[in-house]
C-alpha cells in the first residue's frame, strides 16, 4: 500500500510550503486537495503553484482532488461547475492522477467523459464516492466499486461512515469481493471505528493509505481515523 499525504492548505503559497515539508517524510505520494484553497484561483498562479508542488514532490506521484462539500470537501459546486473545473484542471496540468467524483460529476456519462479526457493526456483516474453518515451493504459496495471501474477508473475509491463494527465488516467484505474481480482499489471505513481498514488495507486490496503528518489539523470529514506520520 502506498502512503499518501493530502496537502490541505488554504492558499497556493501554503500548498507549496506544505508540499516542500513532505520531502523528509516517509511517503510515496502526495494529494493536492485543491478544494481547500480559499477564494478564486487565477489560471496562471494555479499553474505556477502546480509546477512548484510537482518539483517538491520529486518522483513521487501527485493526485489532484477537488472535493465537493457533500463528499466531505470544502467547495460547494453545482454539477456543471464541478465538471467545468475538472475539465480545466485536466487540460492545464498533468498530475499522475485526477480524482473524479461520481456524485460531484452528476452522472456515469460525465465521469466517463472526464476519464477519457484525462487518459488521453496520460493522467491516471481515481473515481471516488464518499458517504458521510452511512455504510451500504457489502454487495452494494462491491457493485459500486465495479461500476466505477467499468466507467473509467484506474483506481475506484469508496469511503463510508460506519455506525457499528458490523458496518466496518460490510466495507471489508464489499471491498474484498470487488478486489477479486477488479484488482486495485481504495476502500475506507471512516473514523476510529474503521481504522483497521486503513492499517490492514492491503488485505482488502486497498492500494493507497491516506495519512496525516503528526500535529496537522483535524478535519471532521476528511481525515478521521487517518494514521499519523512523522
Ligand atoms: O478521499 C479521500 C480519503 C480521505 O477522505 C480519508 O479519509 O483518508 C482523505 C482525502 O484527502 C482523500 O481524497
Amino acid at each position: 500500500m502506498k502512503i499518501c499525504i493530502p496537502i490541505m492548505a488554504t492558499s497556493l503559497e501554503e500548498s507549496i510550503i506544505e508540499a516542500r515539508k513532505t520531502t523528509e517524510m516517509k511517503c510515496d505520494m502526495l494529494e493536492w486537495r485543491m478544494d481547500c484553497i480559499e477564494g478564486k484561483i487565477r489560471s496562471d498562479s494555479f499553474i505556477n503553484a502546480w509546477n512548484e508542488i510537482r518539483k517538491a514532490a520529486g518522483n513521487r506521484p501527485v493526485i489532484v482532488t477537488l472535493r465537493t462539500k457533500t463528499q466531505g470537501g470544502k467547495k460547494e459546486l453545482s454539477v456543471s461547475e464541478y465538471n467545468a473545473a475538472l475539465r480545466k484542471i485536466i487540460s492545464e496540468i498533468k498530475p499522475a492522477y485526477i480524482d473524479i467524483e461520481l456524485a460531484g460529476s452528476g452522472s456515469d456519462a460525465n465521469v466517463r467523459m472526464l476519464a477519457v479526457m484525462a487518459k488521453k493526456r496520460g493522467i491516471g483516474v481515481i473515481v471516488s464516492y464518499h458517504d458521510l453518515s452511512f455504510t451500504e451493504e457489502a454487495r452494494d459496495i462491491e457493485l459500486l466499486l465495479c461500476r466505477m471501474k467499468y466507467i473509467g477508473a484506474d483506481i475506484p475509491k469508496v469511503a463510508f461512515t460506519p455506525n457499528s463494527e458490523e458496518d466496518v465488516e460490510k466495507l471489508i467484505r464489499g471491498a474484498s469481493l470487488a478486489h477479486e474481480k477488479i484488482g486495485d482499489l481504495i476502500a475506507i471505513s471512516m473514523g476510529e471505528l474503521g481504522q483497521k481498514t486503513r492499517k490492514e488495507g492491503d488485505s482488502i486490496g486497498s492500494c493507497i493509505n491516506f495519512v496525516k503528518p503528526v500535529g496537522s489539523g483535524y478535519d471532521e470529514n476528511s481525515n478521521t481515523g487517518q494514521m499519523e506520520i512523522e
